[in-house]
């Protein structure tokens, strides 16, 4: 008896509580459609491990735009290019805003550029556009300090003597010290490096943590010390050095220094140009923004850099031919310098092919509309997360060929010019578009080149297949893989 009551004051309890979500969800007309979920977690219960896979499937029974409840999160997700076209870049106005969770907040403070929107980061993202090319700033160009990391890269490889070993956590510090000359001026020494090693490695752990459910259920955990202690602690270290200690140590003591040695009229490097330029300069702002730049410019480019490789490496008539173009092209034989404008076709169709296999951020980073909008027909409320998937973008089998195959010919024409296809869009597009984009495309360039210049890169013989699977998170990283890499 006190069984059958038990469960009927349960089943009642179920009822009231479905009824009370399924009347607190706002009703709209004419939303894309979408797969049902169930109360509060939506459809996260149905989610694979590659959200951009499942979001694949459901646009294909439903349509290119797709709503989808995530957790909280109303979401619409952009599943062509078409849509992604429509909404970022024709009515882009009205797509610039970025998404916040609980997530976002807690680990920005509302600071920075990335999570930021509004006048704020319009005001940001002018300054950082023309502080990440180098505008204003005395001293080396950016491509004379992405060549002299690309250089001491060669050294690390040269001192390797043809023994197997990952070349990752030397080529992330590399990535890292070109961000360091343009916005602090000085390369880290020895000890900077390890701070930076430290804070790097435990950002890339925290992007790696940061799957996508975790990112989508944080108003359902009890509170921020229960979240935090997910991922056996690893989520409280990324949290201690992203913000804590490497952010006000390292960066408040620079800011302090260039404050304290400040010469309005020979800005070195985007610190001194802030100063110089910023009407309401804020100490905490500055810090969160130089940390933007770290935290969206590390992974992202040391991971493109290795995922080429790693296809070079199962393609060796491909890497052969990158061989062949830059000895024809770069005449004075290994020392030869190369720049961003040296004609590698070849070379630059490896790249786009890679940029296009591996897309690195497959979801790019949620925007949020920030009025009523319609779009493709369907309407769409303001405050909806809104997610690109480039990945289908880069991998439709309606305009790429059998795409799983690294194929670097489908961006070259005839003659053996480069296609620059607008279907290749790692870096999203319209005024929101990646903040590092030149940035990004010249080092991962020079890198590549200078490293096959003077280098073949071959597969370990103990483990002969570099691993190709992609990886789940919001950063698409290649495995840890030891690579023997031998003079030419
Ligand atoms: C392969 C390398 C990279 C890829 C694939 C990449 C991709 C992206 C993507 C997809 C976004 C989101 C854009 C959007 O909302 O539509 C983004 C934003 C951003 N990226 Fe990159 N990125 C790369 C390298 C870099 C580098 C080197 C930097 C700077 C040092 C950088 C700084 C930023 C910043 C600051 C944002 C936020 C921009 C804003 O909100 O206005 N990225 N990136």
């Amino acid at each position: 008896m006190l069984d059958y009551l038990t469960f009927t004051n349960l089943a009642l309890f179920a009822i009231a509580l479905l009824l009370f979500y399924i009347w607190l969800t706002p009703k709209y007309k004419n939303l894309p459609p979408g797969p049902m979920g169930v109360p509060f977690l939506g459809c996260l219960p149905f989610m694979e491990t590659l959200a951009e896979r499942t979001f694949t499937k459901w646009s294909k029974k439903y349509g290119p735009i797709i709503t989808v409840q995530l957790g909280d999160h109303r979401t619409v997700i952009l599943n062509s290019y078409e849509a992604i076209e429509e909404a970022f870049t024709k009515k882009g106005e009205k797509f610039n805003g970025r998404f916040k969770t609980y997530f976002t907040e807690f680990a920005s403070e509302g600071l920075g550029i990335f999570f930021i929107d509004g006048e704020k980061w319009k005001e940001h993202r002018k300054f950082g556009t023309r502080a990440l090319a180098g505008a204003g700033m005395y001293g080396k160009t950016i491509e004379q300090r992405v060549l002299e990391e690309a250089e001491n890269i060669c050294h690390v490889i040269r001192s390797k003597n043809e023994e197997p070993f990952i070349l990752e956590d030397y080529l992330i510090l590399s990535v890292a010290n070109v961000i360091n000359g343009i916005t602090i001026k000085e390369r880290c020494d020895e000890e900077g490096n390890e701070n930076l090693l430290k804070y790097v490695a435990s950002v890339v752990e925290g992007i790696c943590l940061l799957l996508f459910v975790y990112v989508q259920t944080q108003k359902h955990m009890k509170s921020m010390k229960d979240g935090l202690r997910m991922g056996n602690g690893k989520v409280t270290s990324f949290v201690r050095y992203f913000m804590v200690i490497f952010l006000a140590a390292l960066f408040d003591n620079l800011i302090e220094q260039h404050q304290q040695q400040h010469d309005r009229l020979h800005p070195r490097d985007l610190i001194d140009l802030y100063l110089n330029e910023m009407k309401d300069f804020s100490k905490p702002q500055l810090r969160y923004f130089l940390k933007d730049l770290f935290a969206a410019g590390t992974e992202t480019s040391s991971s493109t850099i290795r995922w080429a490789l790693f296809y070079l490496i199962v393609n060796p008539d491909i890497q052969d031919k990158v061989h062949k173009e830059i000895d024809d092209v770069i005449e004075t034989g290994h020392n030869g310098v190369v720049r961003y404008d040296t004609k590698l076709p070849y070379t630059k169709a490896v790249l786009q092919e890679t940029y296009r296999i591996r897309t690195a951020t497959p979801l790019g980073v949620p925007r949020r509309n920030t009025e009523d909008v319609t779009l493709m027909g369907y309407f769409i409320p303001k405050n909806t997360q809104i997610i690109p998937n480039l990945w289908w973008v880069h991998n439709d089998p309606e305009y790429w060929n059998e795409p799983d195959v690294f194929k670097p010919e489908r961006h070259l024409d005839e003659e053996g010019n480069l296609i620059m296809s607008n279907r290749v869009i790692p870096f999203s597009i319209g005024a929101r578009h990646c903040l590092g984009e030149n940035l990004a495309r010249t080092e991962i360039f020079l890198f590549l080149v200078s490293i096959l210049q003077k280098f073949t890169v071959l597969p370990n013989p103990e483990d002969p297949n570099p691993p190709l699977e992609c990886s789940p998170g919001i950063v698409n990283s290649p495995h840890k893989y030891p690579l023997i890499i031998v003079p030419i």
